[in-house]
Parts: structure tokens; sequence; C-alpha cells
């Protein structure tokens, strides 16, 4: 059993027996500790096994029955998709069950176990055999130290492998011995670093056994409101989020599981990186995306220029699009003349002419416009305003008093002086004008109804209409927008399609009609139903005095008619994830501060209760339009009230590597705070400097090296862009089977990366290729620098040609 000190803890108490009891001989304490624990664990995972039977049992079951009725075959659904979840979760959490222990100081209570999932004693009035790491009990396990034990005497870590206890770790929390505490502030800190020490698998694995009490209370923070985690690399931002969204999910259940959780990451890779985590914390309900992922239908990896990107991303673009859309919104310049086409046959007016008046036009663009509806929608009040005036310009033609002068042209204003017609003959008029294609083609070239797909790429192919909807932008940023009819959306493209599409609106009134069409129809077939009932009911009770209930007093036809309707079975996440205008229960945003104004109002619009965790680096932003800083970011959405935290400890890079990293991030901004290193690896950052044009192949012989000397750890190439092709072709000489790119498969054994596609990412070992390049190729180069240097979780070697940059140097 391996002893260690908690902050405060004891750090050479006796050897604890696995009773509690104090023990003369650690390796006998070593194995009895083991022995019992694998006890208890057995019974765990026999209870585990019995409980994925029963999961299995009703899956079985469900998908034997047929369903008869849409209701029976939806119920039947339901209990396939929960038990099929209960299997997968069940699953899931075989790895790491069990981790700790927590024993009490008075003895009175039992030791509390503390794992991935609730596990109750059924057969013992539902004692609690496991605690969820996630239920308060568990709180103890994380927090408690020796000046503030929480009634904790000793806390257990349990090292498992598959279903085999490996070893036992004791912190004993003793106040009287506090001055010889350990690592300040570490809890479990031999198995935190056996944790942090372990090779990388290419995929993140959770750290619920050893989540360190500021990470803890980052992630059981309230759900209520917007928390802001700054944190340097490697301080576990991600970690956090992710265990957060489990803790989130775990307390407040019904709410979240009805609106759903968004996590935004940066890209494809990273969330493929990350994906198994909440799955293995028995939680799968949460969508991840991309911002290019964010509107439904256009899904996109393209990375915009820079220039063009801050043009883009910045929330001048909002009236840029506003006056786009009122650009589309036309009065003609002289009266245009339609030919009216379809056969009226009522007034006889077919193959008639009708005149759009420039003032028409204006005042019902006017009327339109103050509804202050978005586009397409405010597009049924213009089109009404347009057809009731020409109605009036037609029932003049057509009624006039033959003997008065021609009404059209005269200076006869509408209902004055000798119309002939009625008011329900003009209403007819109206009626065939609004149908009339020809008059509905004339009336979309003055307000046509648009895709928010439409709108940009029309803007984007137009000099023209870029100049009537950004007067202010210089020529020069103007011309940055301009791209061909077809080229690939952007990534910052995205924010700006989601954009029009507030301001344009859908017209879903045909599906609206169409769903009021089919819910009167089953209106009416409930009524025939209950008449049915009724009448049998009548005959049946008919000689009885006594005052019977009838089927129609509890139950009305709408109410019938409602419980045959299909409930949508669809888990939060995957109706949101089609839904562009789904608003979540809580929305978490990792490498946050990337993200641009325009897409931090997307992502607000998905989260107008602003429950959002939002986890970044000030340091890291590589974006033109990211943040710099949070309180500027969000001071527009959350009026001062954002609460905020500081992660301070480096969980992954060493402290050697993080000292470079340090000199780096002066450059950058001297009052930012390097994190502090967890530890120390004793291996010192190497530079090597080879000529420019042998740069390709001095990288491929040290990978080969390096490969080998991680086994089955990772290595991660980091390159300025402008050498990827000619690196990653190098590389793949020496192994052939080398990740790249911005879909690259961490799970193989070397990856070469732009310093952006590593973002969030780790590696055994890092090299970091032509660093002066990196920083000069774009003005955020110093943080990209950054981010590549500290993405190493062991070994740092840097291959250069020229001078190094600020910082670096020697
Ligand atoms: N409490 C912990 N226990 C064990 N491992 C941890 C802990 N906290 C963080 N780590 C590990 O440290 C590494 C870095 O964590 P993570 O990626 O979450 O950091 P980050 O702050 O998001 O980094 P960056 O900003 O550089 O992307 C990961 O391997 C993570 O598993």
């Amino acid at each position: 059993m391996a002893e260690q000190p908690a902050p405060g803890s004891t750090r050479d108490a006796a050897v604890t027996a696995p009773d509690g009891s104090a023990g003369a001989d650690a390796a006998a304490g070593d194995a009895a500790a083991v022995a019992v624990e694998q006890s208890y664990l057995d019974r765990l995972y026999g209870r585990l096994d019995e409980l994925r039977g029963d999961a299995q049992g009703r899956l079985s079951g469900a998908l034997r029955q047929v369903g008869n009725t849409p209701s029976e075959r939806a119920e039947r659904e339901s209990v396939v998709r929960d038990a099929n979840d209960q299997v997968a979760m069940l699953g899931a959490v075989e790895q790491g069950l069990c981790f700790g222990r927590l024993d009490f100081a008075d003895g009175a209570e039992p030791p509390r176990y503390v794992g991935r999932i609730g596990i109750f004693d059924e057969a013992n009035g539902y004692e609690p055999l496991l605690v969820d790491w996630r239920a308060p009990a568990a709180r103890p396990f994380y927090l408690a130290t020796a000046a503030a034990p929480d009634g904790v005497r000793r806390r257990r870590h349990l090292d498992t492998r598959g279903r085999r206890v490996v070893e036992v770790t004791d912190e004993v929390l003793d106040l009287d011995d506090a001055a010889h505490a350990g690592h300040e502030g570490l809890t479990g800190e031999a198995t935190l670093l056996a944790a942090l020490s372990r090779s990388r698998t290419g995929r993140m694995r959770d750290i619920v056994d050893t989540i360190q009490a500021e990470q803890d209370r980052v992630i059981r923070a309230p759900l209520a409101g917007m928390l802001v985690v700054q944190g340097g690399p490697g301080t576990g931002k991600t970690a956090v989020a992710l265990h957060r969204a489990a803790y989130l999910l775990y307390t407040y259940r019904e709410q979240l599981t009805r609106q759903g959780v968004l996590l935004v990451g940066p890209h494809r890779t990273f969330l493929r990186y990350i994906e198994h985590v909440l799955p293995a914390l028995a939680e799968t309900g949460v969508l991840a995306r991309t911002v290019g992922e964010l509107f439904p239908g256009v899904a996109t990896a393209v990375e915009e220029e820079p220039e063009a990107g801050l043009v883009k991303g910045a929330t001048s673009m909002v009236e840029v699009l506003r006056a786009a859309v009122a650009d589309r919104q036309r009065v003609p310049d002289e009266p245009v003349e339609v030919l009216i086409d379809d056969s009226h046959q009522g007034f006889g007016f077919q193959h008639d002419t009708v005149v759009l008046e420039p003032e028409t036009v204006a005042a019902a663009r006017d009327r339109a416009r103050r509804t202050t509806r978005p586009h397409n929608l405010a597009r049924e009040v213009f089109v009404a305003e347009v057809v009731d005036s020409l109605g009036w310009q037609v029932a003049q033609r057509l009624g006039d008093d033959p003997y008065a002068d021609q009404a059209l042209g005269g200076n006869d204003a509408p209902g004055e002086g000798t119309l002939l017609l009625n008011e329900g003959d003009v209403a007819e008029i109206r009626r065939e004008l609004a149908t009339d294609s020809r008059l509905a083609a004339a009336l979309d070239e003055l307000w046509p109804t648009l895709t928010p797909q439409q709108l940009l790429t029309d803007l984007y192919a137009s000099d023209d209409r870029l100049a009537a909807a950004a007067p202010a932008l210089p020529e020069a940023r103007r011309a940055l927008l301009r791209r061909d009819p077809g080229a690939p959306w952007t990534v910052s493209d995205v924010p700006l399609l989601d954009e029009a599409a507030e301001l344009l609106g859908v017209d879903d009134r045909a599906r609206r009609e169409r769903e009021e069409r089919l819910r009167r129809r089953r209106i009416e077939y409930a009524e025939g139903v209950l008449e049915v009932a009724a009448g049998s009911m009548s005959q049946e009770f008919e000689d009885e005095e006594t005052e019977v209930l009838e089927v129609t007093d509890a139950l009305t036809a709408e109410q019938l008619a409602e419980r045959q309707v299909e409930a949508d079975r669809r888990t939060a996440a995957e109706r949101a994830a089609v839904d562009r205008q789904w608003t979540f229960g809580h929305v978490i945003v990792d490498e946050a501060q990337e993200l641009s104004p325009m897409a931090w109002r997307a992502l607000m619009r998905r989260c107008p209760t602003r429950s959002l965790t939002v986890v970044g680096d000030v340091a890291q932003t590589a974006d033109e339009s990211g943040t710099r800083t949070w309180a500027d970011t969000f001071a527009p959405y959350v009026d001062g009230r954002l609460r905020t935290a500081e992660l301070a400890t480096s969980y992954r890079t060493p402290a050697e590597i993080l000292a470079v990293a340090a000199r780096l991030l002066a450059h950058i901004d001297p009052t930012l705070t390097p994190p502090r290193a967890v530890r120390d690896t004793g291996d010192e950052p190497w530079f090597r400097c080879v000529p420019s044009d042998l740069i390709a192949t001095e990288v491929a012989d040290t990978v080969r090296t390096e490969a080998a000397e991680v086994g089955d750890g990772r290595v991660g190439v980091i390159v300025p862009a402008g050498r990827a092709t000619a690196v990653t072709a190098a590389v793949r000489t020496v192994v052939p089977d080398a990740a790249s790119g911005d879909d690259a498969d961490l799970e193989r054994g070397v990856a070469v990366l732009t310093a952006r596609q590593a973002k969030g990412l780790e590696f055994d070992t890092v090299l970091v290729v032509a660093p002066d390049e990196i920083v000069t190729e774009s003005r955020r180069g110093y943080s990209d620098l950054y981010v590549a240097l500290t993405r190493t979780t062991n070994r740092l070697g840097v291959i250069h040609s020229g001078q190094l940059p600020a910082g670096l140097e020697a």
C-alpha cells in the first residue's frame, strides 16, 4: 500500500490496515488492504452485472414486442431507447467503476465508496454501495483536507485494472502533523502524478478519480448564470468543462434532459479527441459542435483568411446584414406594368394590366417595415398592402361610371366619386390578385423570400450590393467579403448565416396550415369516436336511474385528438442538432478565446437564459477576432454579472517546459501569470539549428528516434502552415501512417499539425518546427507558438534554421 500525505496530512502515520486499525507491517497491510478492497469490488461488479442483466432483459423484452397501434409502437420505441441507453451506460462504467473510499473520524459511519455511478443494495433497504462522484456525499473525496477534513479520517485511492485492485493509496487527514504536508493543495498526489505520467493514447481520459479542489469548485458551480474559467495551458480547462457537463446533467437531470446541453469545441479533431470522456462518465446526451457546425445544413471546417475573418467576425456585420436585407426590399424608380395572367373570370380582368406605382410600393414597404417582423414574415404585409392598393386600381377601372372621366390617371382617389362595385366585389378582386402568378413574380422582385444562404451569396457576389450594405467599410475591407457563388462556406460565414436567419425569419405559414388541417381532421375523427361511445353507453344504461359518468364528460374531442399525436421520442441533442432555433439548458464553450463577437451572438441566441460555462485562455488566442479580455467580450450580454474562476496549476506541461513558455508569455501579455507546474521531469527542452532546406529531413530523423522513445505514446510535430506539406511528406517516409491536417486521426503514433490544428491537444513528445516562421505567419504568431510549446506532457524539441523568436533564444 502506498501511503502519501494529503495537504496537512500525516506523512509518517502508521500504516493503516484495511479495517482502519494500525498495523506494523506495511507489506502485510498492503496485501490485506488490497484483499479487502478486492472483495468489496467483487460485490460491486456482481451488482453491476445484475443491473446489466435487468437492462438487457428489458431491452430484449421490448424488442420482442410488435406494437399494434401507433401509441403501442411509440411506447415500445421509448422502452427500447431507455433500455439501450441503460445498457450502454452500464457498459461504459466498467473501467474504474470504483476508485475511492472515505473513512470517517468518529467511526460512526461505515466507509463510503466513491465511483462512476451510484449503486444501491436493493436487498438491504437500498443502502448505498457506491456513491456517484457527482453526489454531494462524494464531495469530501475531492475537497477534504487535514485543515478542513469534513469528518474524513482517511481518503483511500483504489488503483484498478479491469476488475482487479492493483494498489491502494491512503491519505490520512491529520492536522497535528500538517507541517509535514506534501505539495500544497494537491489531493491524492501519488495517484494524480501516476495519472499524469501515463503515456497518451490520442484520446482524452476522464480525471474523475483525481479532480483537484480548484477544479471541483468549478465543476460543481451552480447552473444559473455565466461562468468564465481562465486558465493557462494544461490547467485542466477541457477536463473541467466535460466533468461539469456530466455534473450538471446529473444534478439538474430533468431540466437538462429536456433542454439539452451544447458543447462547443475548436475543431473536429478536438471533438473526436474528447468524445470518449462523457460516455465514460455515464453521460451521452450532450451535443458537441464546432462553430462551423452551428448552422444546420451547413457544415464547414474551411478557415477564413485572417483579414477577411476579422471583418466577418466584427459586430459591425450586424448593420451590414441589416442593410443587405433592407436593400432587397426595393421600390422601383419607374412605374412597373404587370400583365395579369391568370383567368380571373369573376370580374373579367384577365390579360389586363396593373401598374405598380413607386409611391404605392414605397408605402407598402414602409408599412411592412414598421411591423418590425423579420423580412420573410413582413413580406406578407408588403404583399397585402400592394394588393390592397391594386385592388382599388382594378375596381375603379372595372366599376367606373361609363360617363365619368377615366379613373386611372385621373384624380380619383380610391373610394371617391364614381365607383359602382361594392366592398364585397373589391374584396373578391383582391383575392384574385393575391393568387396571380405574374403579380407574385413582380412582387418577388421587389421583396423576395430569401434564405440566409441566398442573402449572403448574393451579397458577397456583387460589388454594388456590398457597397449598398456596407457604405461605412473602406473599399479594401469590403473587397475582402467578395466571393463567387458556389465557393465553400467558411467558419466565419456560419455566424453570419445565423444572423441572417434571424433577420429573415422563416415563413412557415404553409407548415402551420398543414398542421392545423391535420389537427382539425383528428378532432373530427375524435368527435366521431366519442359519439359512438356515447351512443353505446346510453343504450346500456337506458333503464338505470343512477347518474352515469359518460365518456364525453371526462374527455373532449380536442383532448382525445391530442392523445393521438405521437410524441417526439428523439433526445434533446438529436432534436437540437437539426433545429437552428433550439435553445439549450446550458452551453459549454471550450477554447472560448477563439470565438468572434459574431459567433458569440449566435451562441447567445441558443442560450437566452445565459446559463453558460466558458473556458479558455486569452494568452492562447489565435483568431484575429478572438477574445483579448473576457470582461469586454461578455459586457454586451451579462451586464457585469460575470462569475469568474481561475485555474492556476498546469497538470500537463512539466516545469522545465513551462519555464520556456513563461518567457514567451511575457511577449504576449506581460500582465498574464504563467501557470505553475505540478511536476518536473528532469528533461530540459532542446534546440537544434539546421539549414532551412534540411529542416524536413531533420524532423523526419528525429521523429524516428522520438517515436521509438515514447513507445505506445504519441509524438506531435507542430509546424508553420507553410511547411506542413513538406514536413508531412518527410515524416511519412519514416512513419507512413503519420496523421496530419484538419481531420487528423490522433490514435496514430505521430501527427503533423499546425499550431491551430493542435489547439487543445497533447502529446508525450512535441517537436516544434521553425518557431520563427510560426511567429511570423500570423499577427497572433506568438500565441500560436505558446500553444505549440505547451502541447507536450514530457519532452520538447525545437528544430529551427534561423534566429529564434524573442523569448526562446538562450
Ligand atoms: N485533476 C487532474 N487529474 C489528472 N489529470 C488531469 C487533471 N487535471 C488535468 N489533467 C490532465 O492534464 C491534461 C491537460 O488538461 P486539459 O487538456 O483539460 O487542459 P486545458 O487547460 O484545456 O489545456 P489547453 O488550454 O492547453 O488546451 C490532460 O491530460 C488532463 O487529463
